[in-house]
Order: structure tokens, then sequence, then C-alpha cells
């Protein structure tokens, strides 16, 4: 599965302790990740990660991009819900794209459990199955 890491800045410690708790899970995957999150993360796991342009730069639209193809299997979002981000349409599209391709999205820590357990334990098979008929959620 592919999955997008993405984290605001005061989101980014919380993000690499994710992953790093779940590492079995996310090696098993294709990362991909805004810039500064995806180096972050790389650094402090060792886990091969595709990095876009940083969130600012359009980073946010790079991933919505892949999944308006139906690219993207999941996304991890830790979203700074307390601080104003000069991006703000481009975090909006990408959480409405993938509501219409019906990407699962993670905004914070206790869904992005619940997501990376339905991963490991297949639930999660059904978009393999979208992407391989072509459909695209509309
Ligand atoms: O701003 C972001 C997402 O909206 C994250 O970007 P960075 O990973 O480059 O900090």
């Amino acid at each position: 599965m592919n999955i997008a890491l993405i984290a605001h800045d005061r989101k980014k410690d919380d993000l690499i302790e994710f992953v790093i708790a779940y590492l079995p899970i996310f090696s098993k995957h294709r990362l991909y990740a805004t810039g500064t999150t995806g180096r972050r993360v790389s650094e402090a796991t060792g886990l091969d990660v595709h990095c876009y342009q940083s969130g600012p730069l359009g980073g946010d639209q790079q991933i919505g991009a892949m999944v308006a193809q139906n690219l993207m299997d999941l996304i991890i979002f830790f979203r700074d819900p307390l601080t104003a981000q000069p991006h703000e349409p481009d975090v909006s599209a990408l959480l409405r794209l993938s509501d219409v391709y019906k990407v699962p999205l993670a905004t914070n820590m206790g869904t992005a459990e619940v997501l990376l357990r339905g991963l490991s334990e297949h639930h999660l098979d059904w978009r393999l199955e979208e992407k391989r008929e072509g459909r695209n959620g509309r």
C-alpha cells in the first residue's frame, strides 16, 4: 500500500513517535511525505520515504495529485489545530480529495492507531481492489 505521512511542525515529534511504534507495519509499505516530515521520519527511523515539497511549497498538493490518480491508500496527517497555516487552502483541498476518493485519513493519533491496526489485519485490502478495478470513488 502507498501511505502518506504529513505533520505540521508542532506535531512532527508525535508522528515520529507513532511511526517508530508501528515500524514493523510501516516497513512493509511504500511511504510518501511532505518534505520536512519525510526527512525527519527517514532520519529517525531509517525508513525509505519519498519526500515531496514541503507543505507550504506545494507538498500537500503533490500528495493530493496522487489521491486524484487513486494512487494513495492511506494518509496519516497530524494537523496542528491550534496554529494557522499559510497554506490552509492546500490542506483543505487534500482533505476534500481524500473524501472524494474514499482514502482513509487520520488527523490524530487515536484514529491513526485504528487505521494502522486495520491495515495490519487486512481491513484495508479493499483499496487494492479499488485500484485493480480502476474505480475512482465517485
Ligand atoms: O505543512 C505541512 C502539511 O500541510 C507539512 O509540511 P512539511 O512536512 O514540509 O513540514
